[in-house]
């Protein structure tokens, strides 16, 4: 059972919906630091175990365990409150605010200030260094004072990753980071998420085999609800049941892509 030193733990959690159950007991523990991936084919449950995760589905029974406290059921902010912080595949920025902009609201909506306008004001100067540090991590200094609406594509994504991380939380969900990326965008990418992610837990969903062997120290594969390895890459590329259920058809689809 749970024991406190995971970042995060999941013991049999399973959901269903009305009568049919995605999540079939889903079982993961991860360590501190580490960067997980998870895979799995269409449908599989990806999603709904981020949901899961992150609050905004309950689950119908099993652990959630982060930091050694119990968060299933907990609605989104509390959770975020215990330091876990999650990316949407859904852009969620401002696009009429700058670049600094969105990070320091990131930032002060992480500290609890979007009520509290004169706490805000207090404080103004401790979330412009914050938000000023984050925007030199995701590499955006040069575009401060762009619109959120005028930056490319994978700049939006990394704003998304820097307004993610905005609050400090020690584990970061990344929903598929990578998702309509070039090639030449993706590898830049991946190593800005490495770098912004040192020390902290991670967990992605992607579909891009390149970008989740690249990245992950380790792989969960869902299928059918059910999470039927969680190891190293390279066990979890040579392992038969893998190849068998998934990864097989995906290393021939990634082939085909030119990954
Ligand atoms: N709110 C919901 N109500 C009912 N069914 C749902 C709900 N959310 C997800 N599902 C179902 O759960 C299953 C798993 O969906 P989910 O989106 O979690 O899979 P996924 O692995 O993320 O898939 P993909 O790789 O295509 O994004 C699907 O059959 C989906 O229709």
């Amino acid at each position: 059972m749970t024991d406190g030193r995971y970042a995060l733990e999941l013991v049999d959690v399973r959901k269903s919906f009305g009568n049919t159950e995605i999540i079939r007991g889903a079982s993961l523990a991860v360590a501190p630091g580490e960067r997980v991936g998870i895979i799995g084919p269409n449908g599989a449950g990806k999603s709904t175990l981020f949901n899961l995760i992150s609050g905004r589905f309950a689950p119908t029974s099993g652990a959630i365990v982060l930091n050694g406290k119990p968060i299933g059921g907990l609605p989104p902010y509390q959770i975020n409150r215990l330091g876990l912080s999650r990316s949407f595949q859904i852009s969620n920025l401002f696009g009429r605010l700058s670049v600094f902009e969105n990070l320091r609201c990131g930032v002060l909506w992480s500290l609890g200030y979007r009520y509290a306008f004169w706490k805000f004001l207090a404080d103004l100067r401790d979330a412009n260094e914050r938000a000023e540090q984050l925007m030199h991590m995701i590499k955006l200094d040069r575009k401060r004072e762009t619109l959120a609406m005028n930056l490319t594509y994978a700049e939006q994504r990394a704003l998304e990753i820097g307004i993610t991380i905005a609050g400090g939380a020690d584990v970061v969900l990344l929903d598929e980071p990578t998702a309509g990326m070039s090639k030449s965008e993706t590898t830049r990418f991946v190593e800005l998420i490495r770098e912004v992610t040192v020390g902290k837990t991670l967990l992605t969903v992607e579909h891009d085999m390149g970008v989740v062997f690249g990245l992950a120290d380790k792989i969960a594969v869902l299928v059918y609800g059910e999470v039927i390895a969680f190891d190293v890459p390279s066990a979890v590329r040579g392992n038969a049941k893998v190849r068998e259920a998934y990864l097989g058809s995906a290393l021939a689809d990634a082939q085909v892509a030119g990954h």
